[in-house]
């Protein structure tokens, strides 16, 4: 699968999404933030919004669901024009028949995890889906700083995805940088979210090709994944 760098439009200037959007060519995907002032305190966008931003560019749309009920409305962000949407598993009622839902669908399913849930309990229904993302802050906002302690989560999910026998992605989302990525990529994470690095720099697909660089040269470097 490959190094996969995935900038947040959260960071992006909501009055110009569609010139923010376009200003990250080399992005692997654009990550785009639902949250329902439940979930998480803050609120952002929904499915019009996804709407409207599936007709503006051919990039495929990261969908990264903090919102109570996505057993209810994940589906709908696929029929919205999202390839991959992530759903928190402490918001789900049944994640393994929404992950299969969203499969049929044709979208890439996600599992979501806030910082002080672990992984171990999921151990056995990691086979349901195509990524895992960790959260290295606590969602809600963007501009936090990253939580280096998530990283033994990190390489326990690393170690249960190789038992697991299969291809599943690895994305970490919250504070990741220049600074930041070596170490989230050496714990075994392949899919980085970036907002405030990539959307914050004075060219932002310049970021995400360095953040890329980084990667790829620690990945090669120390032999990890
Ligand atoms: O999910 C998120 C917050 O809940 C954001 O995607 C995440 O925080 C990325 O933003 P930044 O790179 O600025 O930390």
């Amino acid at each position: 699968m490959g190094i996969q760098i995935t900038p947040s439009i959260l960071a992006a200037d909501f009055a110009n999404l569609d010139r923010d959007i376009a200003a990250v060519p080399s992005a692997d995907a654009i990550h785009v933030d639902v949250m329902d002032n439940h979930f998480v305190p803050n609120l952002t966008i929904g499915l019009p919004v996804v709407e409207a931003i599936r007709k503006r560019t051919t990039h495929d749309l990261d969908l990264h669901l903090m919102i109570e009920d996505p057993d209810r409305w994940a589906p709908e962000y696929v029929e919205a024009g999202a390839q991959s949407v992530s759903f928190h598993v402490e918001a789900a009622a049944a994640p393994v028949r929404l992950a299969r839902e969203l499969r049929a669908l044709g979208a890439k399913a996600a599992l979501g995890l806030k910082p002080a849930t672990p992984i171990e309990p999921y151990a056995d229904i990691l086979a349901e889906f195509d990524k895992i993302l960790i959260m290295t802050v606590e969602p809600g906002f963007g501009g936090q700083a990253f939580l280096d302690i998530m990283m033994p989560k990190v390489r326990r999910t690393r170690e249960l995805i190789k038992g697991s026998g299969r291809q599943i992605a690895l994305q970490v989302d919250g504070g990741i940088s220049e600074r930041t990525i070596d170490q989230a990529i050496a714990a075994g994470a392949d899919v980085f979210v970036a907002g405030s690095a990539v959307y914050g720099a004075d060219d932002p697909d310049a970021m995400v090709r360095s953040l890329r660089a980084h990667a790829d040269a620690e990945l090669h470097q120390n032999h990890v994944h």
